[in-house]
């Protein structure tokens, strides 16, 4: 499209806007009917650790949404002449799971206990035993059980639970819904019924300390929905909350908010049965979608589903990108020390390029990233640390290829369990998240790690915000009866950029020593958690 037909296309409303709150930052996209991005706006934010548990105050989250807004609003009078007022459909996405309960009169009971909390662990396994199904410890039923179990005050008055992405669509069009993707990793999903399982549901509301309350866990859930179906519209109130200058209008279709499981899904065409997918950025998580069930249940791995509710089963890792950035912001320290003021991109390339002299088994070195507990591991708290024996070969290349097979490691040591007890493996996984804005280091060291190729596509470091600018735009562009999988094969992916690049030799000879290594020295890790106190 030309510069006048998108004018055109934004005064008709002919657009589709993408909000996701990923853990970093708050990313909102506007699409054209093409699939094309032509705006978009950023916050940064930052988890807090408050009272011993991680959260983001909620108010943020709308500031952190205007802002997001305001900029991409801002970008289109910019660039296209025209003032945001229609836009055609709406999709919001979010971090999944966590808890977020409200009152009968929506007044949120506890501050929001995000999914990077491991506090649920007597609840996670009660539940697994109850119901023989894995229950992690971010789940929103986690959240909920564990809560009971420590008898908190709040519990009675509870009306209502969701995730962030359901919370934000509820405040903009007042409906209470989920996509079935975020909805797995509130509550398990039945596959065959697309919703909440219903033997689960009834065991839940059997258990002797739950009967207590006068709630019953159906109505305190978020309704089920599938991709492609109305989820609301925009209402006036809701306009206002996101465009706070005024000048969007009401009316815009919802789509049902996803987490960003699903939105990575739609963003890497990651759909259909036996395709896989990976997510590199705060957490790191592998999804492969399903076409039989798992022969047994193992504590490693999540039955999450995809928008359209296929089974997927996915490997998570709580800990990834946030020790890279720790230290990143320490060389940022020392180049400002030296009167040079790096910038975010400049100082990640700065540093992944110098990852490509570094020898491939890093040298020795070991670090553990865990700036939170980390449940492939079994390491209960977070305590960053790198280690290094006297003869490791200590230099700038080797350190930064250490943080990099630190981010990957633990998600790598997940999917050995899918491979080799369930013979689960995929020829190629697709890939996105922040590290990729970078181009091929972060690439090239995931797929040495987990001795895959790895294919990006150019939407990879926006892929989040654009997979759920593609879903608001099915609800509003798919033919009927088209499903989701042809909609993004036939419509969105019809000549996607890629680029795949094969595991290298030496490269997973290197980080198969490096996790050998990682692997002997967990003991260590673990003394830390013991012996020093926060
Ligand atoms: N220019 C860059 N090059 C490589 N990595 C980057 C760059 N900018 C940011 N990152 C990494 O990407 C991460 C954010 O990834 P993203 O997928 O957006 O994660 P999240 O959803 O957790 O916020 C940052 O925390 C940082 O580690
Ligand atoms: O828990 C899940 C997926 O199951 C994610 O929502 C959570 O790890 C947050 O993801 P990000 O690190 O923000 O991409």
């Amino acid at each position: 499209m030309n510069l006048v037909e998108i004018s055109q296309a934004i005064k008709d409303g002919r657009v589709s806007l993408g909000i996701e709150l990923g853990s970093t930052q708050i990313k909102a996209v506007l699409v054209t009917d093409d699939f094309n991005t032509i705006a978009s706006g950023s916050y940064v934010w930052e988890n807090q650790y408050k009272d011993g548990v991680w959260t983001y105050p909620l108010e943020q989250v709308w500031e952190g949404i205007q802002e997001s807004y305001k900029q991409l609003a801002a970008d289109v009078k910019g660039k296209y002449h025209e003032t945001l007022t229609k836009i055609g459909a709406i999709g919001i996405s979010a971090m999944m799971h966590g808890y977020l309960p409200f009152s009968e009169d929506g007044k949120l009971l506890t501050p929001f206990r995000t999914w990077r909390n491991n506090i649920t662990e007597p609840a996670t396994d009660k539940l697994t035993e109850l119901f023989n199904f894995n229950i992690p410890q971010r789940w929103c039923i986690a959240h909920l059980y564990q809560a009971v179990l420590n008898k908190e005050e709040h519990v009675d008055q509870i009306s209502f639970i969701t995730t962030l992405a359901g919370y934000v669509h509820w405040k903009l069009s007042g409906e209470k819904v989920l996509g079935i993707g975020d909805a797995s990793g509130a509550f398990p999903i039945d596959e065959a019924i697309k919703n909440y399982n219903e033997q689960y549901l009834a065991a839940f509301g059997q258990l002797d300390d739950v009967k207590k309350y006068s709630w019953d866990i159906r109505a305190v859930l978020p309704k089920v929905l599938l991709a492609g179906e109305n989820a609301g519209t925009l209402t006036a109130q809701g306009a206002k909350l996101l465009d706070a200058s005024g000048n969007l209008t009401a009316g815009s279709m919802m789509a049902p908010p996803e987490g960003d499981a699903g939105t990575g899904m739609v963003a890497t065409n990651s759909i259909r049965k036996r395709t896989g997918n990976i997510s590199v950025g705060t957490s790191a998580f592998s999804m492969v979608v399903l076409d039989r069930p798992l022969k047994q249940l193992h504590r490693d791995i999540d039955i999450v589903t995809t928008p359209d509710g296929s089974n997927v089963a996915m490997v998570h890792a709580n800990n990834c990108s946030s020790d890279i950035n720790a230290w990143a912001e320490i060389f940022k320290q020392f180049a400002g020390r030296l009167g040079i003021d790096l910038q975010p991109d400049k100082l990640y390339e700065a540093l992944f390029l110098t990852a490509a002299k570094a020898q491939p088994d890093a040298g020795g070195l070991i670090n553990y990233s865990y700036l939170s507990g980390e449940n492939i591991t079994k390491v209960t708290a977070g305590r960053p640390l790198f280690v290094r024996t006297a003869n490791s070969k200590f230099s700038l290349a080797n350190f930064v290829l250490t943080q990099l097979y630190a981010a990957f490691a633990p998600v790598k040591i997940g999917m050995d369990v899918l491979t080799n007890e369930e013979q689960i493996n995929t020829e190629v996984l697709v890939a996105q998240g922040g590290l990729f804005k970078t181009p091929i280091i972060a690439q090239q060291v995931l797929a040495n790690t987990l001795d895959t190729p790895i294919t990006v596509m150019k939407t990879a470091s926006q892929g989040g915000p654009w997979g759920i600018a593609v879903l608001a735009a099915y609800v509003r562009l798919a033919d009927k009866n088209e499903s989701l999988e042809d909609f993004l094969d036939g419509k969105v992916f019809e000549n996607p950029e890629t680029l795949t690049l094969n595991p290298e030799p030496m490269g997973v000879k290197g980080a198969q020593e490096f996790i050998k290594n990682y692997q002997d020295g967990l003991a260590v890790e673990r003394m830390a958690v013991d012996k020093i106190k926060e």
